[in-house]
């Protein structure tokens, strides 16, 4: 049988807040989910399966892409152990230290929707990734998360209480003290990533924007509240790192 259809194996991306999980049947995503970080110092095969979310046994062939290196060596003793190099996915220009996840997605973005792209990816921090219709990293931005904004403002300050993202956005002008945290971050955050995907769609008009990352759905969420007019340019998904990898498995790269 045709190993690229049969070949079942695992994508598994370590972000700075969890461990995404993609579990493939040659080309095919079957099955997606998130896991927590393992602890130091635990060998991931000896972890009891529900931890995982997989029954993980050393034949199955891994792909790992990581942004944290304590959580990578974790990994090393792992047979079929594959580490995405960032030399290794196919963009011109990205720069020596960019972020595994950021080069992924934007790969998987542009191979599943289309090149230009600009990749927004809300996860613990924020990141815009753009890319031309060459192929070409142009420039990207970096700030904190959604959640990391509320936390750090909490755990920074005596007085601020702890917030979760809000489904609903709330008024502007707030008069209470978790409206004002809310509508600080959040108004701020919008506004702040519109003018960046203005500049961009000044640049590359016919460009895809794409948001990924755990608060995709949340953010896309508030700018329809906000009836933001650029609405039908952007699109949802949550995984452009696992069409990135799936593009890198078709190349034969890794196994
Ligand atoms: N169970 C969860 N654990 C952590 N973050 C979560 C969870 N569910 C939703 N989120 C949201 O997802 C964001 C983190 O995005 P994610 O893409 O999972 O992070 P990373 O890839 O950096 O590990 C947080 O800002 C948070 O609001
Ligand atoms: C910016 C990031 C921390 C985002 O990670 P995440 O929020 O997905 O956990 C990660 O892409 C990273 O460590 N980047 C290296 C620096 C850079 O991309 O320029
Ligand atoms: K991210």
């Amino acid at each position: 049988m045709n190993r690229k259809i049969s070949q079942e194996w695992l994508g598994l991306m370590i972000g700075n807040s969890r461990l995404h999980w993609g579990y493939f049947q040659g080309e095919i995503l079957q099955r997606t989910w998130d896991t927590v970080h393992i602890q130091e110092y635990v060998k991931p095969l000896e972890l009891p399966n529900n931890f995982l979310g997989f029954s993980l046994d050393n034949s199955l062939p891994l792909m790992i892409a990581s942004v944290v290196p304590s959580q990578t060596q974790l990994w090393q003793t792992y047979q079929k152990f594959n580490l995405v190099r960032l030399d290794d996915v196919p963009l011109n220009n990205l720069y020596p230290s960019m972020g595994i996840d950021r080069a992924l997605a934007a790969l998987g973005g542009g191979e599943m929707y289309q090149f230009p792209c600009l990749i927004i990816d809300a996860g613990t921090a924020l990141t815009l990734t753009g890319i031309d219709g060459d192929r070409t990293f142009i420039g990207g931005a970096i700030l904190p998360g959604l959640k990391l904004q509320f936390d750090s403002l909490s755990t920074k300050t005596a007085a601020l209480p702890n917030i979760s993202l809000p489904k609903k956005l709330s008024d502007r002008w707030a008069n209470n003290t978790g409206n004002s945290i809310i509508s600080g971050i959040l108004y701020t955050v919008l506004g702040g990533i519109k003018t960046f995907i203005d500049d961009w769609l000044i640049k590359y008009p016919e460009s895809k924007i794409i948001l990924t990352g755990g608060d995709a759905t949340q953010l896309y969420d508030y700018w329809q509240q906000e009836n933001y007019e650029q609405l039908e340019q952007i699109i949802v998904d949550p995984n452009l790192i696992f069409w990135g990898m799936r593009s890198l498995y078709v190349s034969g790269l890794y196994f």
